[in-house]
């Protein structure tokens, strides 16, 4: 698990920011575990501004919302120079989804970091066809922190970091969940179609997690 970096609250000049990059395929947890930094940095009574690219409205118009539920309000922004323009005052700005923002974002981070603020990023690392999404692999270079997380593979309940797509489009966007999309590792990954039936559904084991 991640442990922050402890910062006293410093006058703005003394400040140092840096950049967390959380990323991994779907359904790996990257929203929960932006969520849980987000959490303890309003704990610490921070000031914490949340940023997602309006594109992403499956689960709610403004919140952040995981996979198993977890939310948090959020502002959706069109471009990466609005969250520039509105995050300028906070202690800790936090953006999911920023394998869909314009390549500025990468500047945009740079630039919070530099005046002294905690940039949390999540975002896909990979594509449907397992290539580097969007500004992913320059955030992952410029930060200070970078976390992998991974989901399970729903064919043979390996380690997945694969998001393989189960419709034909072959367009870069497309939004979806388990409609669309499943996790699988890089063996049932390769194998395709030919993978064969998935051994569980996510549906079929919420209920047993949650009584735990
Ligand atoms: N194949 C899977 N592997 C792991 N977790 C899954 C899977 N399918 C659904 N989930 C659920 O998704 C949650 C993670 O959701 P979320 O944080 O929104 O992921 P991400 O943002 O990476 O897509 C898990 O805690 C679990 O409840
Ligand atoms: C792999 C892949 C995904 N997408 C879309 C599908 C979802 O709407 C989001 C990812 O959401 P999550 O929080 O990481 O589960 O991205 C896409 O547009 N193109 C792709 O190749
Ligand atoms: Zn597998």
């Amino acid at each position: 698990m991640f442990i922050e970096p402890t910062r006293r609250r410093e006058p703005p000049h003394l400040r140092t920011g840096w950049i967390e990059v959380i990323c991994g395929s779907m359904f790996s947890g990257k929203t929960e575990e932006l969520i849980r930094r987000l959490t303890r940095a309003r704990i610490a009574r921070l000031n914490v501004r949340i940023f997602k690219p309006t594109i992403d409205t499956r689960y709610h118009d403004a919140d952040i919302v995981s996979h198993s539920s977890l939310s948090i309000p959020s502002t959706p922004v069109q471009t990466a120079g609005q969250i520039l323009a509105m995050a300028g005052d906070c202690d800790v700005v936090g953006i999911d989804e920023a394998q869909f923002f314009d390549k500025e974002i990468v500047a945009v981070c740079d630039a919070l970091a530099n005046q002294g603020q905690r940039v949390i990023v999540a975002g896909l690392d990979m594509d449907f066809a397992g290539q580097p999404f969007g500004c992913m692999p320059q955030l992952m270079s410029i930060a200070e922190y970078v976390t992998k997380v991974h989901a399970i593979c729903v064919v043979c309940g390996d380690i997945a970091h694969y998001s393989y797509r189960l419709v034909p489009s072959q367009e870069r966007v497309l939004l979806g969940e388990t409609d669309s999309y499943e996790a699988r590792c890089r063996r049932c990954f390769n194998l395709g179609d030919a993978a064969g039936q998935k051994e569980w559904a996510y549906e079929d084991v919420k209920g047993v997690i949650s009584e735990k």
